[in-house]
Order: structure tokens, then sequence, then C-alpha cells
């Protein structure tokens, strides 16, 4: 079957990173099946998804996916309530969870994000955009010591 991997990213909270959610989820598939593809589509606009069924249907969807992964991955440099929410959520279900800030972005963490690192199952990973690949390769592979991943990536 292999790894169910549901990505994070903004939609309502703004497009400007689509780009590296792209990056991301193609890396990403290499190592499983991402349930939450459309999240780097680059059609995909600040709006969200033009689904007949509304917020409701796209809500339950993405708890239904949220259930069912068995790692989260989230892109939190632009901040967004529903990647905050997924986050909280992901936790509540005991999921892996693996936070990407961007420390290049001028942004500060929220504390709620950043103060959630607990070197086991929640990981937060400062990165530079050119050694994502790279963080992602050594987190699906060694898992467990992603902690200080960007302290020994280089390019
Ligand atoms: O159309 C959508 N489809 C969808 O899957 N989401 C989910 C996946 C994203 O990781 C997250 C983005 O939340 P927000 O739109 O508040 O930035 O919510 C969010 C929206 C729009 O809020």
């Amino acid at each position: 079957m292999g790894l169910k991997i549901y990505f994070c990213g903004s939609i309502r909270g703004g497009r400007q990173d689509v780009e590296i959610y792209h990056r991301i989820i193609s890396c990403l598939k290499t190592f499983g099946q991402v349930l939450t593809e459309h999240v780097g589509g680059v059609h995909l606009l600040e709006q969200g998804e033009e689904l007949k069924t509304g917020d409701k249907y796209i809500h339950d969807r993405d708890l239904d996916w949220l259930h069912e992964a068995d790692v989260i991955v989230a892109e939190v440099t632009q901040p967004s309530l529903g990647v905050g929410y997924e986050i909280g959520r992901g936790v509540a279900l005991n999921k892996r969870i693996l936070c990407l800030f961007r420390s290049a972005s001028n942004r500060v963490l929220s504390a709620m994000i950043r103060g959630a690192e607990n070197g086991s199952d929640f990981h937060v990973e400062d990165y530079a955009e050119e050694t994502v690949e790279r963080i992602l390769q050594q987190y699906f592979q060694i898992p467990s010591n992603c902690k200080h991943l960007s302290d020994t990536v280089t390019n």
C-alpha cells in the first residue's frame, strides 16, 4: 500500500508559496501517496476549490484524509487558519507531523507551532528553499533524527 502523506499548505491564507508547495509535493510523491495533491496546484487560487458541495464537503473530506494519513507534512511559512487547524487535529490524532518553515521569510512562526516541537513525533524544521528535498529525504529515511537536520544539510 505505501505511506499516506497529508500535505498542508495555505490556500485562503494566501497562495504566495504555491511553487514551493508544488516542489515539496513532487518530492513527497517519491515516498508515498500524497492525499492532498491539489494544495500544490498552480491553478488553485486563493478562493479555494470550486466544489458545488461547498466548504463542509472540503472540511469533512480533508478530515477523512487526516485520519487515513500516516504522516503530515505542513509548510507553515505563509500563515493559514486551515493549516493551523489541520496540524491541531493531527496532534489530537497522534500523527507524526513535520512542519517546514523558511527561515529567510522574515516571519516569526507562531509559538503554538514552534512550541509544539517535542523531539519525537512533532518536528519543526527551519529550511532554505534549496535544501528542502534533502530535508525531506532525511526525514523519511531517518525520522527520529530530523530535529537537527537543518544544521547538517548542505547543498
Ligand atoms: O479549498 C480548500 N481545500 C482544502 O483542501 N483546504 C485545506 C487544505 C490546506 O492544507 C488548508 C488551507 O487552509 P486555508 O484555506 O485556511 O489557507 O485547508 C482548504 C481550502 C480552502 O479553505
